[in-house]
């Protein structure tokens, strides 16, 4: 068997790709057979002629819903995702417990793939059928995240609240909407199609109306790029054009992740948060109308880093280390460059890295014509303070905030994960809080 690298999806089932060309070679006079053969689709169905959506050689890709800790995070970063980020309707503790037990339960299933039950045709169907009759895993990965304000007097979670987590506050270049801000609780939804998180966020909302109650979202894509055997993988390019990611941690390190990213037993967190992480969200507008109108040479400075490779101003690749102990006035990568500011790489500066996943979106057009692009940053770490804080903090007043309005976004803490079956999201903590009765 083919050796799996630990986030490497999982293709199950008949290959897909083989199999498809056999389904195409039916042709569309072949489509109710097509259907009732892909999908294994309940009788009912097998009449029509029955599309599945989306269309790719990835859609038995499969990521792992049971672990210590939750998948989206040191899971390689698919080509779409999403946050939404919810206010918990949940009155009582009873409530959140059937909250979290349902979240719980949709995941798995949504993570997994299969088929919804066939129900009475007088009834909404089961599932809203976007994906087709049978719900395709994609690659999906839904990572359930608390915000401070869970903590409040509502469920007695007061005293539980993770050591660092705190409501979003307004930095310095911000203009906060305050519509796309905060919440109890966010899901980072990512998979290989826009359509498969639509999918999941619907069924969600469906099944959870008296829990739960959408405050805001954001969607955003990256491209997928060709992965070279034995070649370091090159970073997708944000919406400035520049590579994004090439010095983010490798999260196939995984001492490195333990030590940036996840919540360790001995830390001085809560024990409920071990195997946690502390995620935070930023939605960033970019001016591009302007950012296009500027020289490369300044665009480059600006990032510090070559437009066209992403390798570091004095030349290579884009994963060679930018030296800045032999350039101290700045004359290679000047000083306020934006990734010498938010790594400025000093023996301190080791404990404020953060592993980024973000996504790039693209809402429409403003009211005054301009367009509505920018970068849905998504940034996890052990503790928020040292992480997200202080490297936003230290970005102040650099050059690139001419070009970037941070709009909106929050802060959450992402819960352990779920061990098996009889386990749940949240468990540990509503344990520790008296409301679930241990032993799951
Ligand atoms: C507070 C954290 C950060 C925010 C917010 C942020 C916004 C932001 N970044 C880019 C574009 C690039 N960022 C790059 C590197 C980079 N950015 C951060 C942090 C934040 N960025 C870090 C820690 C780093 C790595 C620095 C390093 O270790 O050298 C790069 C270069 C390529 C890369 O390494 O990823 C680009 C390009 C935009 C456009 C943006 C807001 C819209
Ligand atoms: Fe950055």
């Amino acid at each position: 068997m083919k050796d799996r690298k630990p986030d490497e999806p999982i293709s199950t089932g008949p290959t897909s790709t083989s199999r498809r060309r056999v389904l195409i070679g039916l042709g569309a006079a072949g489509g109710a057979l097509t259907g009732s053969l892909m999908t294994g689709t309940p009788a009912s169905a097998q009449t029509e002629n029955v599309t599945n959506a989306p269309i790719s050689d990835k859609t038995q890709e499969r990521q792992p819903f049971y672990g210590l800790r939750q998948s989206g995070i040191v899971t390689s970063r698919p080509a779409n995702g999403m946050v939404a980020s919810f206010d918990v309707l949940a009155k009582t503790p009873a409530d959140l417990v059937r909250m979290f037990q349902t979240l719980t339960e949709r995941i798995a299933f949504l993570t997994q793939g299969g088929e919804p039950p066939a129900l009475d045709p007088k009834l909404p169907p089961a599932d809203n059928g976007i994906l087709g009759p049978v719900v395709i895993p994609d690659n999906l990965t839904i990572t359930v995240s608390v915000g401070a304000s869970l903590f409040d007097d509502r469920f007695g979670l007061k005293r539980l609240k993770p050591a660092r987590l705190v409501r979003m506050t307004s930095f310095p270049n911000d203009a906060l909407d305050a519509s796309l801000c905060h919440g109890d609780l966010s899901l980072q939804i990512s998979s290989n199609t826009a359509d498969t998180n639509i999918h999941a966020l619907r069924d969600i909302v469906k099944k959870l109306p008296d829990l739960l109650l959408l405050r805001w979202k954001q969607e955003g894509s990256v491209p997928a790029l060709p992965v070279k055997a034995g070649v370091p993988p090159e970073s997708a390019r944000n919406f400035l054009g520049f590579r994004d990611g090439s010095a983010n941690p490798s999260p196939q390190d995984s001492g490195l992740m333990e030590r940036i990213v996840w919540v360790q037993k001995d830390s001085d967190e809560p024990g409920w948060a071990t195997n946690g992480s502390y995620q935070a969200v930023r939605i960033i507008r970019n001016f591009v109308e302007r950012w296009d109108r500027t020289p490369l040479q300044e665009q480059q400075n600006i990032i510090g880093r070559h437009k066209a490779t992403g390798a570091p101003m004095q030349g290579g690749t884009e994963h060679d280390v930018p030296d800045y102990a032999g350039d101290p006035e700045g004359k290679v990568t000047p000083l306020d460059a934006h990734i010498r500011m938010a790594n400025p790489r000093t023996h301190g500066s080791e404990a404020n890295l953060i592993l980024r996943r973000p996504f790039n979106y693209s809402n429409g057009v403003t009211k005054s014509g301009q367009l509505d692009q920018g970068l849905l940053f998504i940034a996890y770490q052990s503790d928020l303070e040292k992480g997200f804080i202080t490297v936003q903090k230290r970005l102040a007043g650099e050059p690139l905030e001419e070009y970037i309005k941070p709009i909106g976004g929050g802060f959450f803490f992402t819960l352990p994960g779920v061990a098996n079956e009889r386990d749940f999201l949240g468990r540990t903590l509503l344990e520790a809080a008296g409301s679930a009765q241990p032993g799951n």
